[in-house]
């Protein structure tokens, strides 16, 4: 596949470079480096809070960075032919005026961007919101809103979609639909970089994950690598669980102990494998459970939420019980900055500035992780 003013076919589709922002005295972002390989669907993961969306809009030149730069298929964003046959975005899901139907919504862009008209009826079958054209948006659920915004984002045909906790709202059959959505969309060659602060969310959907804790990077690589790192265990209910700890020893599997209810649980290790050694040990196995590690444990070990509410009890003075009392409760920077309020008019759709890109630096590796620091 060629990109013919697009920057080097090897240049990463989308690539934040020692990205940083602060309001006043937040610092939203902190020194973010990370890549999102062609391709690929990559998740992009943080609590309430994290910085996603500032670094999105950065990425977007919504957002002039404090330091730092990014840049699409290894160029800035405004040296773009045709930025939105590259990037589509969905930045807020909600900013459809309430009044107008979705084919009117949709027909407010295709001139801007220099479509036909029937392009608005081509997204809507894309989405599945045909039936839904001539209906107000202010009817709508979140769910087909979501939807809607997605249509939008894909107007121009776009090589990269950018979205923003596009799940939201969605139920179980719509979170099944996007994740096949999105999986199609990248097997065409192309990239998805989709946030969210729930991670069963786009567990299924994604296969990279970029997570964030504080505005600062603590893992990025494959989804595959963050299970491999954090293993999951096979309980066994064996006639001599020390017995066949020690065989497993002797295959070099060396994490064993023994469980509360008696079964040995094995880490690192296969459950054919533990039968073979049980049977060379002479040991019966009666059972075997599989347990897969909960990815949202390792997420919710590798970050901290920003946004904890203090312990409600009744007549109980703060810090008398439940969590730690002075820290405990939202940090300094609490509250939706007031850039938040008001109509967001050019939110989604094609992104109209870029800000100047000052600084480089390294990404950081893939498959880091980054020790939680932040
Ligand atoms: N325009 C702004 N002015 C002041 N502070 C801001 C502004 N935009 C974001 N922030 C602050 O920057 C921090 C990161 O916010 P951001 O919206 O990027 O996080 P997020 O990870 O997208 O959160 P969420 O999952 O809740 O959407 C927060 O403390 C937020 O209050």
């Amino acid at each position: 596949m060629s990109y013919p003013g697009y920057g080097p076919p090897s240049a990463p589709a989308l690539e934040a470079r020692g990205l940083s922002k602060t309001f006043g005295s937040i610092q939203a972002v902190r020194e973010l480096s990370f890549s999102v390989q062609r391709g690929s669907v990559t998740g992009f993961l943080g609590p309430n809070g994290s910085g996603k969306s500032t670094t999105l809009r950065m990425m977007l030149g919504l957002v002039r960075p404090t330091t730092g730069d990014a840049v699409v298929n290894g160029v800035p964003y405004t040296s773009l032919a045709h930025p939105s046959r590259v990037v589509g975005a969905v930045l807020d899901a909600q900013s459809v005026h309430p009044k107008r139907t979705a084919r009117h919504h949709l027909r407010l862009f295709t001139p801007v961007l220099g479509l036909p008209d029937q392009r608005a009826d081509e997204v809507l079958a894309l989405v599945g919101l045909t039936e839904a054209a001539d209906r107000p948006a202010g009817q709508f659920s979140l769910g087909m809103r979501q939807r809607l915004a997605l249509a939008t984002a894909l107007l121009g045909d776009p090589e990269i979609l950018v979205l923003d906790e596009p799940a939201n709202g969605l139920d179980p059959e719509g979170i099944a639909w996007l994740r096949d959505f999105l999986r199609s969309y990248a097997r065409s060659g192309r990239t998805v970089l989709v946030s969210s602060h729930i991670i069963r969310e786009v567990e299924q959907i994604v296969d990279h994950l970029v997570i964030l804790s504080y505005g600062s990077l603590v893992y990025q690589g494959s989804i595959d690598q963050l299970r491999q790192m954090r293993p999951g265990h096979v309980l066994v209910a064996a006639s001599d669980p020390p017995a066949l700890a020690v065989a497993l020893a002797a295959r070099g599997v060396t994490d064993t102990r023994i469980g509360p209810d008696g079964r040995l649980v094995v880490t690192g290790s296969s459950e054919p494998d533990i039968s073979s050694a049980a049977a060379d040990a002479g040991v019966t196995v009666f059972g075997t459970t599989a347990e897969h590690i909960d990815l949202e444990q390792v997420f919710l070990s590798m970050t901290t939420s920003q946004y904890v509410s203090a312990p409600v009890g009744p007549n109980q003075p703060q810090g008398q019980w439940g969590g730690p009392p002075q820290q405990y409760g939202p940090p300094q920077q609490y509250g939706p900055p007031a850039q938040q309020y008001g109509p967001p008019p050019q939110q989604w759709g094609p992104p109209q500035q870029w800000g100047p890109p000052p600084n480089q630096q390294p990404p950081t590796q893939p498959g880091q992780w980054n020790g939680g620091q932040g």
